[in-house]
């Protein structure tokens, strides 16, 4: 306990210093002190005036003292003043145990008065070598206060007792302060004083101490400052242990003031004090329950803590590796993304593409189309017309991108229909327009330009809308032009774009073929008819043009002289087959080379049943016409799909019409029309069967028409002129044969089938009786002149056929051509059997011929083989293109082959040729060894190529010179069907 006590002294430096801070008078603190005292007396008088008032139990037994609650509330004075102390602010409101107070001025100063009082008796104390306070007291400003009221309250309770109890106790009020004594501090300015610097202060205890025991006995005194002391002591002693647990533990309000108390009351402070002593224990051992308690509690919440700091650190780092796994994700995820986005827009730009490509598919299928020969077979569908659109549609579904169509076959609502689906180049639906179906022809336009030729024909049922394709409709505008129209806008576009390198001139002809008789629709004359020849239209007009209006006019004029009537199916219903050819001819302005084309638009009179369009007399007999014509392109259509060797083009007129489209090396493009109603299935179907079948036709790689020199378009002149002359002699020839050859039937065949449509293979020659006429037909025609000039001036009346063939009856008309070369095959036919004599003759009428030509323009490029050779009895023939030679063979097969050399550019030329020997080439008389016969080469399917002259006027045959050839199979057919005749 030594070590925690200070000397009284330092509870006086503590206050001066507090004072000092706070520059306060003591004389304020000295009322306030007062005024507590007072407030504690009024209180303590008002207590017991109102127990003695309403005689409270033990009221009267009110002490006349004041009890240790009195010195409660002294020490409470002193906390007031312990509060004063620390403000010291005059005007400054005290708050205090018993009541508020206000400082007044001067209250500093008593409040010093008590300080030196009680410095003085602490002083005393130490120097007597007492201990006093705790420094903890110390420390604090209010337990130093409280102390002070403490020893003030004892110092003044002492004297009043040992004063003989006069009056009434004032709680440090028996001491007045002293007149004599110094202020501790002076007034602000004043400096200050310590204590311990002053004796005065001591003197005052001194004298104090001396004033206490001056009227004592003097053998009292150390016996009373002893026991005096030994109160104090014993007081101190126990309480300020209690004081210290008490400041320790308890709020400052449960410090009890330890005053000594008085001897009645001592026991049951004792009591009090053990009970505290007891609260204390158990409060001392509460707390440290609590705080075992707590040190566990801290214990597990550090645990906890820990714990947690342990999870928070694995979340952490299952938050950074998820982070790292959503940044990787993240990462992948924008890669997938831009891949993603990137194969988006491949798929986006593909799916853009995808109709363009579906369109150089078609391109290109069509060009592969081209190379193969194949014709092109689209397909329109006509939309329902007027209160049509009520009816049940046969058509399921159009692709128009793959170029198919399904047809509902069996039309059901509740069981499956049946469809059949078909395909062709291309579909156009009901609501394509005329621009649209035409983009697809572009270029075969191109192609006329570039010597091709082309033929654009349109098929279908009546009323279907053929016309409308090709013409487009009655009342006609730009957009709703057909592809007639376009056709030749394109082509004089084409044409101006390339005026520059090729200088083009463009003709028209428009031709129809009306009950099997073909008429010009340029003219307005009758439709003649030649009894003789069965020929219709002796000569075509050609009109050229170089503008669209032009064709416009043309066309209207064509248009009006058309067969057209009204069935029940088509109310302006097309009664025959139209064709508009245009010629195009176009000059190199570098080369000097010719192109030639020409282009057929063919449209075709529709197919109707006949109960169905209900027509009668002349109505009926044109539906017979056109029905008949349109199974003979169907019959020849099969025919050539099935590479069959015979195509009977004779069978009418349109198939001789369309036999250079069909069968030879133009480019066609067919328009199958169909109706949407269901009513017209039937036709439908087999339109598009038709149609089908026509698409696998393949005509062989079309060929260009170009004269690559001067050279051979002169050839072609000089051969035009000897066909001119072989006409004239023609006439004549026939004249001398009674007007007929005989026409013998055909051996070893069929009666449809004559032998010499069977190509190359050999068949035995007829050697009929009429074998006798034709021989000398052929010297006639030998004996006669063939003069050119002769021949240019009849070359406008050349027929437009040589021959003609109806019902697959072969009629016993026979061109002069054909005559002409048939002459000459049966004198070698005469020479062969009988009289060798002739062969000389033969020769004769070679050298004759030749005259006709001018040898060294005759290029030895392509040549014809004529080959005519005997077997076993029979005599056999065939055509053949090579080098012009004789070749013979031995004794028992004889061969004689005429060659003659032509250019390049069309087979016609050199069918006109065929039969024109070279001079030197001609067996040198009977003495001559033929050479060895050479194993006849079979011509690939004559038949393909055209063996019936077309149908269509050449437009040089408008011109002075007949510069525009015959079709070079008409005259090898001739040549054949000579052949078969001996
Ligand atoms: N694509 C179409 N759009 C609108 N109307 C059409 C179409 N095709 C045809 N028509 C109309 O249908 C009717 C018959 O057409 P169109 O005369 O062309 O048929 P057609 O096959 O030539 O008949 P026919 O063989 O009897 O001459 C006409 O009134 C025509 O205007």
């Amino acid at each position: 306990m030594a070590t925690e006590k200070v000397l009284a002294f330092s509870v006086a430096s503590v206050v001066e210093e507090v004072l000092q801070q706070h520059g306060t008078q003591l004389s304020d603190i000295n009322l306030a002190s007062r005024q507590a005292e007072e407030a504690c007396m009024r209180r303590y008088e008002a207590a017991g005036w109102l127990r003695k008032k309403i005689g409270v139990v033990g009221a009267k037994d009110l002490p006349a003292q004041p009890s240790e609650h009195d010195f409660k509330t002294g020490l409470r004075s002193g906390i007031i003043l312990c509060n004063v102390l620390n403000k010291l602010q005059p005007g400054a409101v005290v708050e205090g145990a018993c009541d508020s107070h206000v400082i007044p001025d001067g209250a500093a100063l008593s409040a010093f008065q008590y300080f030196e009082n009680v410095r003085n008796f602490l002083v005393a104390l130490q120097e007597m070598g007492l201990p006093t306070f705790e420094a903890s007291d110390l420390e604090k400003g209010g337990k130093c206060g409280r102390i002070v009221n403490c020893v003030l309250a004892l110092k003044s309770y002492s004297e009043w007792i040992e004063g003989g109890k006069h009056g009434s106790w004032k709680y440090a009020g028996n001491t007045k302060p002293s007149s004599t004594a110094k202020p501790f501090f002076r007034k602000n300015s004043e400096p200050f004083i310590h204590p311990s610097s002053s004796t005065a202060t001591h003197h005052s205890l001194n004298s104090l101490v001396r004033q206490y025991l001056s009227d004592k006995k003097q053998e009292e005194i150390p016996i009373m400052v002893e026991s005096l002391l030994t109160k104090v002591m014993e007081e101190f002693q126990r309480r300020m242990p209690i004081q210290h647990q008490l400041l320790k533990t308890a709020s400052p309000h449960k410090v009890a003031f330890e005053t000594p108390k008085p001897a009645s009351q001592h026991k049951e402070m004792e009591e009090l004090e053990d009970a505290k002593l007891k609260q204390e224990k158990s409060y001392e051992e509460k707390v440290n329950y609590n705080n075992e308690e707590s040190s566990r509690q801290l214990l597990k919440q550090q645990t906890l803590v820990e714990q947690q700091n342990r999870e928070i650190q694995e979340l952490k780092k299952l938050f950074h590796h998820t982070k790292t796994g959503i940044h990787f994700l993240h990462k992948s995820y924008q890669e997938d993304i831009t891949y993603l986005s990137n194969h988006l827009q491949g798929l986006a730009s593909a799916a853009s593409g995808y109709h363009k490509v579906v369109e150089e598919n078609r391109n290109l299928y069509n060009q592969l189309q081209d190379l193969k020969g194949n014709i092109r077979v689209y397909c329109r569908v006509r939309p329902f017309l007027g209160e049509q659109s009520k009816h049940l549609s046969s058509i399921s579904n159009i692709e128009e991108g793959t170029g198919s169509i399904s047809i509902i076959t069996t039309p059901s609502r509740n069981r499956r229909e049946g469809k059949k689906t078909f395909s062709f180049n291309r579909v156009f639906g009901p609501c394509a327009t005329q621009e649209e179906v035409f983009s697809d022809t572009r270029s075969l336009i191109r192609s006329v330009l570039d010597g091709y030729n082309v033929c654009i024909f349109a098929y279908g049922q009546t009323g279907s809308g053929k016309t409308f394709t090709m013409s487009g409709p009655k009342d006609v505008k730009e957009e709703s032009m057909g592809v007639n129209y376009r056709a030749l806008r394109d082509l004089f576009h084409l044409s101006e774009q390339r005026k520059d390198t090729i200088c083009y001139e463009i003709s028209v002809q428009m031709l129809e073929i009306y009950n099997d008789q073909i008429r010009d629709l340029l003219v307005t004359d009758e439709i003649r008819n030649s009894s003789q020849n069965g020929i219709n239209v002796p000569d075509a007009n050609l009109a050229p043009v170089s503008s669209t209006s032009d064709v416009i006019y043309l066309m209207n004029l064509g248009q009006k002289n058309r067969a057209v009537g009204a069935t029940a199916m088509n109310d302006r219903s097309s009664r025959s087959h139209s064709c508009v050819t245009v010629h195009v001819e176009g000059k190199d302005l570098t080369s000097g080379n010719i192109l030639r084309g020409c282009m057929h638009l063919v449209d075709l009179a529709g197919s109707e049943r006949v109960d169905k369009s209900e027509v009668t007399g002349d109505r009926l007999k044109e539906a017979q016409h056109i029905n008949k014509s349109l199974s003979a392109l169907g019959d020849v259509i099969s025919s050539l799909s099935q590479k069959n060797a015979h195509v009977p083009y004779r069978n009418s007129k349109l198939t001789q019409l369309l036999q250079d489209s069909l069968g030879g090396q133009a480019k066609t493009l067919m328009f199958v029309h169909i109706s949407p109603e269901h009513e017209a299935l039937g036709e439908t179907i087999s339109t598009l069967k038709f149609a089908e079948r026509v698409s696998s036709v393949e005509l062989g790689t079309a060929r260009v028409n170009k004269d690559s020199s001067p050279d051979v378009k002169e050839l072609k002149e000089q051969i035009a002129c000897l066909k001119a002359a072989l006409s004239r002699k023609e006439g004549e020839a026939k004249h001398f044969q009674h007007s007929e050859i005989p026409r013998p039937r055909s051996h070893g065949s069929s009666p449809k089938q004559p032998s010499w449509m069977s190509g190359s293979h050999r068949k035995p020659k007829d050697d009929s009786s009429s074998l006798e006429g034709q021989k000398k037909a052929a010297l006639k025609l030998k004996r006669r002149s063939l003069d050119p000039q002769d021949m240019y001036k009849n070359s406008s009346a050349w027929p437009l056929v040589s021959g003609q063939r109806v019902n697959g009856k072969e009629e016993d008309k026979v061109s002069v051509c054909e005559d002409w070369v048939d002459k000459m095959m049966l004198k070698r036919q005469d020479s062969l059997t009988s009289d060798d004599n002739l062969v000389e003759q033969w020769e004769a009428e070679s050298k004759e011929l030749s005259q006709v030509f001018n040898p060294s323009k005759i290029c030895l490029e392509h040549s014809i083989k004529v080959t005519v050779h005997k077997k076993d009895g029979q005599v056999y023939d065939d055509v053949q293109r090579n080098l012009y030679e004789v070749v013979t063979t031995d004794e028992s097969d004889h061969e004689l082959e005429l060659e003659l050399a032509t250019s390049d550019s069309s087979e016609s030329d050199l069918h006109w040729l065929v039969s024109v020997p070279k001079p030197t080439s001609i067996p040198n008389g009977l003495g001559s060894k033929p050479k060895k016969l050479t194993q006849p080469t079979p011509t690939k399917n004559p038949e393909a190529r055209s063996m019936i002259p077309s149908l269509i006027p050449s437009p040089s045959r408008k011109e002075v010179h007949a510069s525009q050839p015959r079709k070079q199979s008409g005259a090898i057919d001739a040549k054949r069907r000579t052949g078969n005749a001996k």
